[in-house]
């Protein structure tokens, strides 16, 4: 059997370099940068105002106190968006808003609460240094500062600061186009009525949200029955929407295991078994004339889940133009002994509690339900609990690597 390791490397050897495009600045929203973005304008881009309160001169407040205020004339009444407020001849002062230009002339904001409030006259209190509460141009950002490097991922603060340096559209990496398909005669949508022998289907919701989860672009087609002709049909008619096809089921040792059973006949399509459970049997390849990549995972969910978090995700980040990297770990703390088939490395669902204090270790609690058919323990579990190949049973009380699901 090959290994995690070998799996993920060929999958990753289908992804191609991603194409960048110009996209408007709120559909960039999750995006990576395909360049790096730098600013035509400084920030702040003129002297304004931190507080809401008095432009001064900075010197004619020399030696104020609360027994001896300076008096100051109020010759203006300056807002945010003033476009050109007068200049401030010494011996007098303007009110000030916060974000306002500062005018010329005056070197200092003084807040209102070290003030009377004056509007014609104002009573203040202490002296000031030059400088003080004025936020400068460009101490933020000089105009043409590389404010973001190519390959950042555009998250929340990355959409203000593109917005703040005034861009309208980004040079980003798309989101994948990733195509859901299940296979399988026993299937029914959800809400539909059951009959007997038939399941509800899940798998292409569960992988449609975790590719969504991985900032992916995903049309579920849900499911088809397994009938080879109407497989392949599919699967042709739903390429023009995919960077990558993902289906579950149908590819294991069963008569009835259509996606192997066609795909196998296009020659462009491995199937394989991963020493790894849940999760073994995996095919990979192209399909199509752009030879658009395609995944095929095995059809029970948990199975299907797993695969996708271990072999799926680094694809679709590489995809995004990310480091493939593997989910993250934590070492952490076996509540309760598990076992493990010998020569496959298991991953079980787990719920990992934080450590308390500094140098705790948190404890992992593996699911009672670790059947590949029994998906209710991926409704809690925020880790997968890794076993090495070579470990059948791990006692309570051992440390043990677990691997941290996104999003949870
Ligand atoms: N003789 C052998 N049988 C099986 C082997 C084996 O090595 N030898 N491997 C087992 C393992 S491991 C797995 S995993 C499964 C893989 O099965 P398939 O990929 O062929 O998937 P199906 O046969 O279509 O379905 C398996 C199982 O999952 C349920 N299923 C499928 N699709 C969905 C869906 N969209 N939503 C919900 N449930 C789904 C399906 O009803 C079956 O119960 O093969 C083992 N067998
Ligand atoms: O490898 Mo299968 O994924 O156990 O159920
Ligand atoms: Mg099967």
């Amino acid at each position: 059997m090959k290994s995690v390791e070998q799996h993920t490397l060929d999958l990753l050897g289908l992804v191609a370099t991603p194409e960048a495009t110009e996209l408007d600045l709120l559909q960039a929203h999750g995006t990576v940068l395909a360049e790096p973005v730098t600013s035509p304008v400084s920030l702040p881009g003129f002297d304004n105002s931190a507080m809401d309160g008095y432009a001064v001169h900075a010197a004619d407040l020399a030696g104020a106190t609360a027994e001896a205020p300076a008096r100051l004339p109020v010759v203006a009444d300056i807002p945010a968006g003033d476009p050109e407020p007068a200049a401030i001849r010494p011996g007098l002062c303007a009110r000030i808003m916060t974000g306002a230009p500062v005018p010329a002339g005056a070197d200092a904001v003084v807040p209102v609460e070290w003030t009377d409030g004056g509007e014609v006259e104002v009573r203040i209190d202490r002296p000031t240094a030059p400088g003080s509460f004025v936020r400068r141009r460009g101490e933020d950002v000089s105009e043409g500062e590389t404010v973001l490097r190519a390959g950042a991922r555009v998250g929340a603060g990355e959409m203000g600061v593109l917005a703040a340096v005034g861009r309208r559209t980004v040079p980003v990496l798309p989101r994948p186009r990733v195509v859901v398909l299940s296979t399988g005669e026993e299937l029914v949508e959800p809400g539909r009525p059951l009959g007997p022998g038939q399941i509800y289907e899940s798998n292409s919701y569960m992988i449609a949200a975790a590719a969504k989860e991985e900032g992916c672009e995903v049309h579920r087609h849900g499911f088809v029955g397994d009938d080879p002709a109407e497989v392949w049909d599919t699967l042709e008619g739903l390429l023009v929407r995919a960077d990558v096809v993902i289906t579950t089921g149908g590819v294991s040792m069963g008569a009835y295991d259509v996606v192997k059973e066609v795909l196998t006949r296009q020659g462009t399509v491995e199937f394989t078994q991963v020493a790894v459970q849940p999760g073994k049997p995996q095919g990979f390849g192209t399909i199509g004339p752009d030879r658009t990549p395609i995944i095929t995972l095995p059809g029970n969910p948990v199975s299907a889940f797993v695969s996708f978090q271990l072999f799926v995700r680094p694809v679709l980040r590489a995809l995004r133009g990310l480091a493939p990297d593997p989910l993250p770990s934590v070492r952490a703390r076996l509540t309760t002994p598990v076992s493990s088939p010998l020569g496959r490395r298991s991953y079980l669902r787990a719920v990992v509690a934080g450590a308390a204090g500094p140098d705790a270790v948190p404890e992992v609690s593996p699911a009672v339900r670790q059947g590949s058919h029994q998906l209710s323990a991926l409704a809690d579990a925020n880790g997968l609990l890794v076993v090495p190949e070579e470990v059948t049973e791990v006692p309570a009380g051992a440390l043990a690597e677990v691997l941290l699901l996104p999003g949870r």
